[in-house]
């Protein structure tokens, strides 16, 4: 095992190159490790709004993923707030159980506070073709809430407003009827908040602070996959606020039954309001929302410039508005006006392959399950026997060196799996191909169909 201060080093390197300068300053550099035992590093963080932010933008993933590149090590993150280390030594020789605050990771609190993103309005929400019928179904919602569409679910890939537009109901109610009670958490921050009401026993507490609300917003319920336990929670907060007529918003990259193991009943509920997608915005859509960026940031920016960023990134609002960043950090640091030469430099190091020419890992699953002549299905699915165990394990092999997806996420799309399974099946491949001629042969195959 690494040295906890030249491991964070190492990692907050990988967050400095991959991620925008201010992205980087305001919520990796400002956090500070504070052991590692185990592979658990220990971040305290400023801020719950910080460790929201971790949560939300899956940098605990992203870490984990970092951690394993430099290190070799399954690396788990525990983030904490600078009140809560008295709070865990505590607990800790109360328990004598040093693990019971661990397995409560990420957030070992109980009841965290998550606000509603300010910026996030209808407003500043540019409305394209991607995007019109989900922002007609949020602004309904802010005006009726529990009447026409409940719950109101959101789907559609990473990036592209779904936050925003249930950022943007909470914040119209609250503009209308300051009194409203609403609460937003993320799929995985209503898990910790429950395990940590079984650890505390304070499951009563936990249902009030749940059920006693208005609107309840729910972020990225894929990760309820596989869950049992929370998913049954869920499906009680979900019929007491129904029953009272309360609305609730969901948002996942995915429609309910495409979700591994989500129980049947939460989808067919899923299914009693509206489900709408939202998919990326044309060329003019996000020209758009560039010109609303930079005009709220008051970067000056000709608009041949803002239309040749738009060109490069067309898959991902976010990205987009990391190109923006980058190009204006750019623009700081040599001391030159935005032109579009200048963009092309700033974005010149980014790996701008379009999202229809990446290789995702439905492909590479699709593929290798072609190759192999294994069903999809058994690809993603349990069975242990050889001829489907290392199908499977190439496939996971090659989502990690084909795209740019974390651990946690190649596993959930293999069915769910945790991200160990992954990092045993990369393992053993590595490992194979070093003396396996036949199975050289297959991945080079595998990548030359692939990368065509
Ligand atoms: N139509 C839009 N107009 C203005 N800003 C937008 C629009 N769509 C997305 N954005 C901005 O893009 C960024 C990413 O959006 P958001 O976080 O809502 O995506 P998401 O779909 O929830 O992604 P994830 O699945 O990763 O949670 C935010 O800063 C958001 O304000």
């Amino acid at each position: 095992m690494p040295e906890m201060s030249d491991l964070w080093a190492d990692i907050q390197k990988l967050f400095e190159v991959n991620y925008a300068p201010t992205t980087y300053t305001t919520w990796i550099k400002t956090a500070k490790p504070i052991s590692l035992v185990g592979n658990k590093l220990t971040l305290e963080l400023p801020s719950p709004l910080h460790r929201d932010y971790w949560n939300h933008q899956h940098l605990d993933q992203q870490l984990v993923e970092y951690a394993y590149q430099t290190t070799h090590e399954d690396i788990q993150p525990v983030l904490i707030l600078e009140g809560e280390r008295q709070q865990q030594a505590t607990l800790k020789a109360k328990t004598g159980t040093p693990d019971a605050i661990a397995l409560s990771e990420p957030t070992p609190t109980f009841m965290k506070e998550t606000a509603l993103n300010p910026r996030y309005t209808f407003d500043t929400f540019v409305i394209g073709k991607g995007n019109q019928m989900a922002h007609a179904a949020a602004l309904v919602v802010s005006e009726e809430p529990g009447e026409m569409y409940n719950p109101l679910f959101f789907y559609g890939g990473v990036g592209l407003g779904k936050t925003h537009l249930m950022h943007a109901i909470g914040n119209k109610m609250l503009e209308d009827h300051p009194d409203t009670k609403i609460k937003y958490v993320t799929s995985e921050a209503f898990t910790n908040d429950f395990i940590n009401a079984i650890q505390t026993r304070t499951q009563e507490q936990f249902r009030q602070e749940y059920r006693n609300v208005d609107l309840l917003l729910v972020d990225d319920i894929q990760f309820f996959a596989n869950k049992e336990g929370t998913q049954e929670e869920f499906f009680h907060t979900f019929n007491a606020l129904y029953d009272d007529n309360k609305q609730i918003v969901l948002t996942s990259d995915r429609l309910p039954n495409e979700i591994p193991k989500l129980q049947d009943r939460l989808v067919s509920r899923f299914a009693w309001g509206l489900s709408v997608d939202i998919t990326p915005p044309d060329l003019e859509t996000r020209i758009a929302i560039l010109r609303n960026k930079a005009d709220a940031d008051q970067i000056d920016i000709p608009d041949d410039t803002l239309s040749y960023i738009a060109g490069q990134i067309d898959s991902n609002v976010r990205e987009l508005e990391g190109a923006l960043a980058r190009v204006q950090a750019y623009h700081q640091l040599m001391h030159q006006p935005i032109t579009t030469d200048l963009a092309a430099e700033a974005l010149k190091s980014l790996n701008l392959a379009s999202a229809s020419d990446a290789v995702t890992i439905p492909v590479i699953q699709n593929r290798v399950a072609d190759y192999f002549h294994v069903s999809l299905k058994d690809l993603k699915g349990k069975k242990r026997k050889k001829v489907i165990v290392m199908p499977r394990q190439i496939a996971m092999y090659l989502s990690r060196e084909l795209t740019e997806a974390s651990l946690p996420r190649i596993g959930n799309e293999f069915g769910g799996k945790d991200h160990t399974t992954v990092i045993h099946a990369y393992d053993k491949i590595a490992a194979s191909l070093k003396i396996d001629p036949e199975l050289q042969k297959d991945i080079e195959n595998l990548r030359d169909e692939l990368q065509r």
